[in-house]
């Protein structure tokens, strides 16, 4: 579904990431790991096309995407979930998802109604400015203005960061369920071990900006996670 080919990325004069290839199958689940600072992030949004890249190819349904612009990356089924959340906190939670319906031509009510159904809480909280939700009621607040367009393939960026047990459990299950029920493809950055375990079907490890591993969750051993993962 997506193929990252070759990519290298520049913040200025400072490398970030190097002849990076990665490859997320249809269906999959596929958990993107590194300790901080090895490039997880610039390449979610190398993929979103919130950052150029200096080389490379960045395919996603078969079709080079790089000269595409970010919001209509979106409109071609790729949904963003940023690193902390960044979901307008003046603005009330229907708003916040509304901003996400206007890549959709048709179909806006029924796809709100979807979200809603998906996450009880946005419903009841519909009038409530989003900066007064919980992290947690935040994180599912941009995840549903992620699902209001439909997408094909989700992009997650630590979904789990500062949220609570319980929450971490249910997000767990969300992705889980998307992908089983709907077939939703997943990317996701996830420092979280058991997390990823019970989530991910693949991972691909970065480090300083490399794949240096990569496999079926099964295959993510211990000896990867002593050398690449732990601090
Ligand atoms: N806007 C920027 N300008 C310059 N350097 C940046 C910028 N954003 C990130 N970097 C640097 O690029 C490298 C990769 O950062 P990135 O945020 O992609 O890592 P990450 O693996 O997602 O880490 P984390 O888990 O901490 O978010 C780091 O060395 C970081 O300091």
């Amino acid at each position: 579904m997506l193929s990252v080919k070759g990519v290298n990325q520049f913040y200025g004069g400072s490398h970030t990431l190097w002849d990076v290839d990665l490859d997320v199958a249809t269906g999959s689940v596929t958990c993107l790991m590194g300790r901080n600072g090895m490039g997880k992030t610039t390449l979610l949004r190398a993929v979103m096309g919130l950052l150029p890249v200096a080389s490379g190819e960045i395919l996603y349904e078969g079709r080079d995407i790089r000269r595409i612009a970010a919001d209509r990356r979106a409109g071609m089924g790729i949904g963003y979930v940023p690193q902390g959340r960044e979901i307008f906190p003046q603005l009330t939670v229907e708003e916040n998802l509304r901003l996400g319906l206007y890549v959709r031509k048709s179909g806006q009510a029924e796809a709100l109604e979807r979200v809603y159904a998906t996450f009880p809480v946005l419903k009841q909280m519909a009038r409530r400015r989003g900066g007064d939700l919980s992290g947690g009621q935040q994180q599912q607040l941009a995840i549903g203005r992620a699902l209001v367009y439909d997408p094909r393939l989700l992009i997650l960026d630590e979904p789990c960061e500062g949220i609570q047990p319980n929450i971490v459990q249910e997000i767990g299950d969300l992705i889980l369920r998307l992908n089983q029920d709907t077939g939703l493809t997943v990317l996701l950055v996830e420092q979280k071990l058991p997390f990823a375990r019970r989530v991910a079907s693949e991972f691909r490890i970065l480090d300083k900006g490399r794949v240096v591993a990569q496999g079926a969750i099964p295959a993510l051993s211990d000896d990867l996670v002593k050398h690449h993962l732990t601090v």
